[in-house]
């Protein structure tokens, strides 16, 4: 009999390393100035997602410095820019995790402002359907996380062009699974019961547990989604941002399925952890733009923990995400995320309304 491997090593370093960057995007979070830039492509990028950037890949180098690494950010502005270097670097100086043990195994603390611009731009692998490839968000959703809503940092270990590995720190969702899923918390809210590290290793089931500032907390829970036969029921969740996913189409598709209540929006991977857990039940990405190509990092780790817990992860045409082919996913358009019992009922009816 074959087993599936178990990824031991790789699930805690994963763990360990997006709960130590979480230290540093929260810190960024609850100051006003977030030291935000635009990049080439016009979306913001703030001083939180390079530092988390740097500290992810200096545990994956220190752990698995053969692996390659697909990640969003680049240093080439920050090697222009001394403030904003030198910002990044004094908030990544000082990010450590407060259990010892567990900062030893991320290899401790960068030794330099320009070792943190190496590790940076270790993230430019082309990816692809060969070997082992982590892919890094260090800040998924930056527009919420900007707004003082929902964001994720995200990482995913894919071996020869799978999902193996993924790992989603969400400190704006509740700590508790099956508290009711809400739309954005306000700037205002505090950490207070907020704070959940979802995880899943392929063929292993998908969990959940309270994020530290230490090592991994004990309370692990195993998540499943909410079984949903009757689809006028289900929570629909969606983008907050209209250009990442056509709100008018989400609408007619909820009208057509029989659901009253409006879909809760929200930033980010959060959305996969929520449905994941059962605190929503279905997520769509309806293109706005054909020509878009999804990132790879957008939804590595989302989709391997919502199959895990019990979903099914396509695009509108109905094919699995394909991660191996390179930087994007150039081979898919859209996502329909649904319980598995449903996927097809719910991916007829978006076919239905996008006429396809
Ligand atoms: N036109 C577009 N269509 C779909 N996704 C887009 C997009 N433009 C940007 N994005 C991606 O949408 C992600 C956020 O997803 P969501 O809308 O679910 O919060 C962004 O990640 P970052 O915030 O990491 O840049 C970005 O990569
Ligand atoms: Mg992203």
């Amino acid at each position: 009999m074959v087993t599936a491997p178990s990824y031991t090593h790789e699930l805690q370093v994963a763990q360990l390393a997006v709960q130590r960057a979480t230290i540093l995007t929260k810190r960024v979070f609850h100051e006003k100035a977030k030291g935000t830039v635009d990049k080439n492509d016009k979306s913001p990028v703030t001083i939180g997602d390079f530092g988390a950037q740097a500290l992810i890949i200096a545990a994956l180098k220190h752990n698995f410095p053969e692996d390659a690494i697909v990640a969003e950010e680049e240093a080439a502005q920050l090697k222009e820019d001394a403030n904003l270097r030198d910002t990044i670097w004094n908030l990544v100086k000082d990010t450590k995790l407060d259990d010892e043990e567990a900062e030893k195994t991320l290899g401790g603390a960068i030794k330099s402002v320009d070792s943190m611009l190496e590790l940076i731009d270790l993230g430019n692998s082309p990816g692809g359907s060969k070997g082992r490839i982590w892919t890094i968000d260090p800040i998924d959703g930056t527009k919420g996380f900007l707004r003082g809503g929902q964001y994720a940092v995200c990482l995913g270990l894919m071996v020869d062009g799978e999902v193996r590995v993924g790992v989603l720190g969400c400190p704006n969702l509740p700590v508790d699974d099956s508290a009711r899923l809400t739309a954005d918390i306000g700037s205002n809210a505090t950490d207070e019961g907020r704070g959940v590290l979802f995880s899943a290793v392929e063929y292993k089931g998908a969990n959940s547990r309270p994020l530290t500032t230490g090592g991994l907390s004990p309370d692990s829970k195993h998540i499943g989604m909410r079984p949903i036969e009757d689809l006028t029921k289900a929570t629909f969740c969606e983008s907050v941002e209209a250009g990442h996913s056509a709100h008018d189409d989400q609408a007619v598709i909820s009208q057509k399925l029989g659901i009253t209540e409006p879909s809760v929006r929200m930033d980010s991977q959060a959305k996969y952890g929520s449905i994941a857990r059962g605190a929503g039940d279905i997520y769509l990405r309806l293109p706005v733009k054909a020509t878009y190509q999804e990132k790879i990092w957008d939804h590595a780790a989302g989709d391997l923990i919502v199959r895990e817990s019990g979903g099914q992860v396509t695009d509108i045409h109905g094919k699995r995400l394909d991660f191996s082919i390179g930087r994007t996913l150039a081979n898919n358009k859209g996502v329909v995320a649904a319980p598995l019992p449903v996927h097809e009922r719910v991916l007829k009816v978006v076919q239905e309304v996008l006429k396809i």
